[in-house]
């Protein structure tokens, strides 16, 4: 992290006033509590948003936009300070590779976060699609496989073109529910996350629209079609994740190449076979072999050969 080059966070001056007071304040917040830097790890398919997300946040272009899915040119970090605060936000390339999870992608960003600690998790797909499927699912197991269940204490779900007008006979709100609703069950399930887990019930999906044709309030501040300032919005959920009392995400040597973060379980296998063998299989193979010696000439073979010996 050190030898990132940091600059001045100076896009924040081109927020509206009360956005950047706000921000401010979240600032002020996260170091009362010790605080000072906060790395933001942006993840999901390609051309869902994640670039633009990033320069919004930022407050700059940092990342160039295309409306095709670009190709290999990230991971990239960003750092930009503010009154004593470090903000790292990390690009990633989308996941999704003709219809697989790019496993090249996926390994890049291992690589890329080696040493680095994942504060927050931004998983960002669209407000304006109509559907999930087992793709996204995956995407999901993927980046549980790579960084443990932990990761989801510490993510938001991040929703980008929040501007949509919903089809005939959708309430903003009620569209909204309705696909969060759904993106949280598949994350919940590509996650492993059951129903007692406290992540399960607690991933706080975010709104965000990245248009400059985005609407603005009287105070000038971009605002979705239900009025939320989004911007703060984003960043104060994200606060709320940072100090929700769950652990950061260290990336180290062994989580990037130890076994699969999730499969702690899966090393007793070789245990529980070994009792399976001592106390089931074996006690069976000692009773067969027992009997096979005890019973000296089966019955039935003493009747076929008396039989026999009648007959010649
Ligand atoms: N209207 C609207 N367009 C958006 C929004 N976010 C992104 N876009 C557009 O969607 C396209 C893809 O955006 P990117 O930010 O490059 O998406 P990405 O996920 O980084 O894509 P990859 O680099 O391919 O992984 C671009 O044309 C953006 O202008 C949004 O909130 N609203």
């Amino acid at each position: 992290m050190a030898s990132q080059m940091v600059r001045e966070w100076a896009g924040i001056n081109s927020f509206a006033p009360a956005t950047q007071t706000k921000l401010l304040e979240l600032l002020g917040k996260l170091k009362q509590e010790n605080v000072n830097s906060l790395t933001v790890l942006v993840m999901g398919k390609g051309g869902v948003g994640k670039s633009s997300t990033v320069n919004s946040l930022l407050g700059e272009r940092a990342v160039p936009i295309s409306p095709f899915q670009a190709e290999g040119i990230r991971p990239l970090m960003f750092s930009r300070s503010r009154a004593g605060f470090t903000l790292n936000i990390i690009d990633t390339p989308g996941l999704i590779e003709g219809g697989y999870v790019n496993d090249m992608a996926l390994n890049n960003i291992k690589s890329f976060l080696l040493n680095k600690t994942i504060d927050v998790l931004l998983y960002v797909d669209r407000l304006d699609a109509y559907r999930v499927d087992n793709l996204d699912k995956e995407v999901v197991k993927a980046i549980t496989d790579s960084f443990g269940k932990g990761i989801w204490n510490r993510a938001l779900v991040v929703l980008t073109h929040a501007q949509l007008s919903p089809p005939d006979g959708y309430a903003y709100d009620d569209f909204v529910s309705k696909r969060s609703e759904a993106l949280l069950k598949i994350v919940r399930l590509g996650a492993g996350l059951k129903k007692q887990d406290a992540q399960a019930s607690t991933i706080p999906v975010v709104l965000v629209e990245n248009s400059g044709r985005c609407n603005k309030n009287e105070g000038d501040e971009k605002v979705l079609p239900n009025g939320t300032a989004w911007i703060s919005h984003l960043v104060q959920t994200m606060t709320e994740v940072i100090l929700n009392g769950s652990k950061s995400i260290h990336v180290d040597k062994k989580l990037i190449e130890g076994p699969n973060p999730n499969d702690k379980g899966k090393l007793l296998i070789p245990l529980f076979l070994a009792i399976q063998y001592f106390c089931a299989i074996k006690p069976i193979e000692r009773a067969i072999k027992s009997d096979i010696a005890k019973e000296s000439r089966p019955s039935w073979e003493m009747r076929d050969s008396s039989a026999a010996g009648r007959k010649f």
